[in-house]
């Protein structure tokens, strides 16, 4: 028996309980927006705008179609609960003192639930304010 022979063997036996690995999938999205900061001091409590990337990243298993999250869904559901309401807004009016941090908190309580329906788990979202600059939340410790 070759020294692979017994890893291979495992490897099989994993496999054919079914196991299935865990996956991240990222969807992306872009809003513009006008905000100032209300407790800063200095440019940024000025009114100005920013085009926002949003990366949202979902965890679960591959389905019986073998998706995590039907890509098309996860389109629909941020669309509805984030985009038709920051784009072209002045998120103050929608967000207090809104920091990336804070839409990024924002946006998690608009999806997390919505996301859950559908039987995968909101795992991260990423706020992009400019090219250079984001922050990662990932919800409460549980
Ligand atoms: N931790 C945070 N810091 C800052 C935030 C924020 O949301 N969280 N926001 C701002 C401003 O709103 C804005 O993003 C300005 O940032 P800045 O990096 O200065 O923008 P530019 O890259 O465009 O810089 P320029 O030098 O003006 O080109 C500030 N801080
Ligand atoms: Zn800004």
């Amino acid at each position: 028996m070759s020294k692979e022979q017994p890893l291979k063997f495992l490897v099989n036996i994993y496999y054919g309980l079914g196991v299935i690995f865990v996956m991240l999938l990222k969807k992306i999205f872009k809003f513009d927006a006008a905000h100032n900061l209300t407790k800063y001091n200095g440019k940024c409590e000025n009114l100005h705008g920013h085009t926002y990337k949003l990366v949202v990243t979902v965890e679960g298993k591959p389905d019986n179609q073998d998706m995590v999250i039907d890509f098309v869904l996860l389109k629909k559901i941020v669309q509805n609960e984030v985009i038709d309401i920051l784009d072209h807004a002045y998120i103050n009016d929608i967000i207090e003192n809104p920091t990336a941090e804070n839409i990024a908190k924002w946006i998690w309580g608009k999806l997390s639930k919505k996301i859950e329906e559908q039987g995968v788990k909101l795992y991260e979202i990423e706020v992009w304010e400019t090219e250079d600059s984001s922050v990662i939340y990932r919800g409460e410790d549980e």
